[in-house]
């Protein structure tokens, strides 16, 4: 029987807003398959780290360099022939297009959620830097992913394992082939 299984190296973007579960599904989904992880938020320059901090959502030209970095990486386990899962908010089409252009190999996981629960989540989380004021921010500028950008659409609502047993089904891993 053939095995479904993504057999060339394959990175996975994890996509949504501040607190949409990305850096938790993330680091849940690389450990389970076995794969490299990286946090997006590791890709910021403390100027964008003391911005956020203080309540100011980064624009446009504060972003681009930040994807470029994690583009970089990206590529960077591609061409070593690894696979990969990165955390990443990725909230406009035109992040997208520098985060994964159009290559095959880089595919889009979309943490959708009510703002109401993520924001719920948000106030119970500690240490992060990010501020449950910026949320509105990050909604107005999320546009979510098209038909075209060929996402893994997944509802947050239920625990990190269901959610993660969600994207491996789509991925066409059987279930028993995720250590849980
Ligand atoms: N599916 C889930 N069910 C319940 N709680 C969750 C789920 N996913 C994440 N959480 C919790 O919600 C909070 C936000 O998750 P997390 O920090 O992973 O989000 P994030 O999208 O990476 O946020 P940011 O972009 O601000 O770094 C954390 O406290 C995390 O433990
Ligand atoms: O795109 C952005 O507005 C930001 O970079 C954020 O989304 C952070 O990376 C992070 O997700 C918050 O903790």
């Amino acid at each position: 029987m053939t095995d479904p299984r993504p057999t060339a190296p394959t990175v996975l973007v994890v996509m949504g807003v501040s607190g949409s579960g990305k850096s938790t599904v993330a680091a849940l989904l690389a450990e389970r398959l076995g794969w490299t992880f990286a946090d997006g938020d590791d890709f910021h320059t403390p100027d964008s780290i003391a911005r956020m901090r203080d309540g100011h959502p980064l624009d446009d030209a504060a972003r681009q360099p930040w994807l470029g970095r994690i583009r970089a990486w990206i590529d960077a386990r591609l061409a070593a022939g690894e696979s990969a899962v990165v955390a990443c908010s990725a909230l406009k089409r035109a992040y997208r297009r520098t985060l994964i252009g159009a290559s095959p190999r880089i595919r889009l996981v979309f943490l959708e959620g009510s703002r109401e629960l993520i924001q719920d989540r948000i106030r119970a989380r500690h240490g992060h830097f990010m501020p449950a004021t910026l949320l509105d921010s990050q909604f107005a500028a999320l546009e979510p992913p098209g038909p075209d950008e060929d996402p893994i659409t997944v509802g947050i609502e239920e625990g990190p394992d269901a959610i993660v047993a969600a994207v491996a089904t789509r991925l066409g891993i059987p279930a028993g082939d995720i250590c849980g």
